[in-house]
């Protein structure tokens, strides 16, 4: 189904006679939404089910950004595996580390005689398997149960996982959620094929959380309800999919096994739906009933999640969203070509994505520039090949990848300005070999050598953008600068990374808002780092009492004070006024108006002193050589693209 931000049409408000009884016989058929109507008493969101879109939520009345539509607590979670000791199992709250002492080991594993060496570990972690982590024995102790469906299989898991090629958090995953139906006292597998996890709540409406302290009440029967969307998984990986689970099953207490089928589905499901978060800069994987259901995708979505403590998902409106409007997620990164989007989203979440953005005619959105190449001809526009096929069979798509290459043969790109054609094929040529130097530039950075990373991230966007070959918004010029920024910083060079990082910030705000929300996080990031480099660099160059210097202090300080602002505000909508992030933001920006008003003051008072200078005398701006000007934008830059709303 399409996911947009329009206005739903309630069924019964149609038009004549014929439409609403076909409308009523479709009724019966739409899923209803008694299960989790308990939300529309504690948030502003109305529940609706159509045969559109589904079971979806709306804006219950006008919403500001910054409004708290939905907090959930997860029916099953995973720690990820970059954070597997640093996040509790239990209560997923940061875990304290302890030293200890211990044998030294040989590289065989075996106990060296008389030899010793410290090491970190958790304070908490099951004695058994030595793999789950806690913040505290108390944690421990109450993820005793849930824990003990998943013990003897945790530390198999990786070894199962590379045998049948499948994803290790898959597997961890069912078992998570093995573990949450054995503790509501999950029965006999037919029960849970009946649909659901216990006894004790058959029927009864999902309990919607209001609040963290009460997060963990959703059940393990709410699962079932999701969309597996098994039809878009390759064949092969559920063959794959069915051999590690049945091996893994095999190692779950008897009372805990459900038969595979459910097994392979609940992965399926877990891998579909659940929700990546950040909690303490740590990360783990939840799946979130409500969220899940009733929250689609879209690529311009009006709502962004984020997780609390506790693993609690918080959904708030990133922008002014109208009364009836609905409410939407987006559960990639959206600053992607369209294609790059829909295949993220087909291989991770298993549909093809159909939103308003995904959906509108390319020449008509922001998207034609995210890969956008120039023409070669008036080298203003950018060429367009509007054909997008849906991906029908994701099983076709992973075995012959060639069928793509032979559909573009004999086609033909329009510039979008000047009547210019070129083949799709030379078009696609330009991109793999744009490809080619962005990965080698991009490798060298991860093998560790910056300084080459540098020169060559440096020739990639002379070669690039200076040569308008591509686009300036093209998403594979955007992220070498994040990456050059990135590497500046490392070579402790801040006046580049100052200077790349404003890049992104003015690539990622233009178009209108169109690619990414004013509020999106990744942008807040941006805001921030490059308020926190500014008012850095301009307390360095505070000494520096020349024109020059005065001039280059100044430029830092307003840069610093308009990111932070910026910062703030998208901090504040995101994760809440009362979050530690907003206060982070709010203290720096407050530090950052400060330092510019004390330095406003110190030049008042040394111009006062002096005889007033003549106006030519003071440089307008810093020569390049002491530092580069803060939002300078490379002089081959062309004028941002007009878009269309
Ligand atoms: C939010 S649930 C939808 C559940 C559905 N409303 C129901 O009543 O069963 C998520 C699923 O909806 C579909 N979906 C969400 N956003 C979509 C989009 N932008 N385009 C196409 N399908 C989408 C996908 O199948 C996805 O797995």
């Amino acid at each position: 189904m399409a996911a947009t931000t329009e206005p739903t049409v309630d069924a019964n408000t149609a038009g004549n006679a014929e439409q609403v009884a076909k409308k009523k016989k479709a009724k019966k058929v739409v899923a209803d939404n008694t299960m989790y109507q308990a939300i529309e008493a504690v948030m502003p969101v109305v529940l609706r089910s159509s045969h559109a879109k589904g079971r979806h939520a709306v804006a219950a009345r006008d919403l500001p950004a910054g409004t708290l539509v939905a907090v959930e607590g997860p029916v099953g979670a995973i720690v990820r595996n970059q954070s597997f000791v640093s996040l509790c199992h239990c209560c997923f709250g940061s875990v304290p580390m302890k030293t200890q002492t211990r044998p030294k080991l040989d590289k065989d594993g075996k106990e060296i005689a008389g030899q010793a060496e410290r090491i970190t570990v958790p304070v908490s972690a099951c004695d058994k398997c030595k793999m789950a982590a806690y913040c505290s024995d108390k944690c421990r102790a109450d993820h005793a149960k849930e824990h003990g469906v998943q013990c003897g299989a945790l530390a198999q898991c990786n070894a199962i996982a590379s045998t049948h090629n499948v994803s290790l958090e898959d597997l961890r995953a069912v078992l998570a959620l093995l573990g949450r139906r054995t503790v509501e006292g999950g029965g006999s597998s037919s029960d849970v094929s009946s649909g659901g996890g216990g006894e004790d709540d058959a029927g009864k409406p999902a309990a919607f959380t209001a609040t963290a302290a009460d997060a963990k009440s959703v059940s393990y029967r709410r699962v079932l309800d999701l969309n597996p969307n098994r039809h878009y998984i390759e064949r092969n990986a559920i063959k794959n999919l069915q051999a590690a689970l049945k091996d893994l099953l095999a190692l779950v207490p008897e009372a805990s096994r459900v038969p595979l089928s459910e097994a392979v589905a609940a992965a399926c499901i877990f891998s579909t739906n659940n929700h990546p978060l950040v909690v303490n800069n740590h990360h783990m994987l939840g799946l979130y009933p409500f969220s899940a259901l009733y929250l689609h995708h879209s690529c311009r979505p009006n709502c962004v999640f984020v997780g609390e403590a506790g693993g609690v998902l918080c959904v708030r409106t990133m922008r002014d969203v109208p009364a009836n409007s609905e409410l939407t997620i987006s559960y990639v990164e959206l600053y992607q070509p369209r294609e790059q989007r829909r295949r993220e989203l087909l291989l991770t979440r298993h549909f093809w994505c159909k939103c308003r953005r995904c959906s509108t005619g390319l020449s008509q959105s922001v998207d034609r520039v995210m890969d956008g190449i120039q023409c070669s001809e008036c080298r203003r526009g950018v060429m367009i090949f509007e054909e997008t096929k849906e991906v029908q069979d994701i099983n076709e798509l992973m075995t012959d990848i060639s069928a793509l290459d032979q559909e573009i043969q004999g086609k033909f790109a329009q510039c979008e300005t000047c009547p210019a054609k070129i083949e799709v094929t030379s078009l696609v040529d330009v991109l793999k070999a744009a490809i080619t130097s962005y990965g080698a530039a991009h490798v060298t950075m991860q093998q560790g050598d910056l300084r080459r990373a540098r020169l060559q991230m440096e020739k990639f966007i002379s070669d690039y953008e200076d040569k308008n070959i591509l686009h300036p918004f093209n998403s594979y010029l955007v992220n070498t600068y994040i990456s050059l920024a990135r590497v500046c910083a490392q070579l402790e060079d801040p006046d580049r990374a100052i200077r790349y990082t404003s890049i992104v910030v003015e690539r990622m705000q233009g178009a209108d808002g169109e690619a990414v929300p004013e509020n999106y996080p990744r942008l807040a990031e941006y805001h921030m780092s490059l308020g926190d480099m500014c008012l850095k660099q301009a307390k360095k160059k505070a000494s520096n009492h020349t024109p020059a210097g005065r001039s280059v202090t100044r430029r830092y300080l307003k840069e610093a004070r308009t990111s932070l602002e910026s910062a703030y505000r998208a901090r504040k909508v995101i994760y809440g006024e009362e979050s530690t992030r907003a206060s982070e933001a709010k203290k720096l920006l407050d530090s950052a108006k400060h330092e510019y008003d004390e330095f406003v003051k110190a030049t008042e008072k040394k111009k006062s002193k002096k005889p007033q200078p003549q106006p030519a005398a003071v440089p307008a701006a810093a020569p390049a050589s002491a530092a580069p000007a803060v939002s300078a934008v490379p002089a081959a830059v062309a004028p941002p693209p007009t878009t269309s709303a």
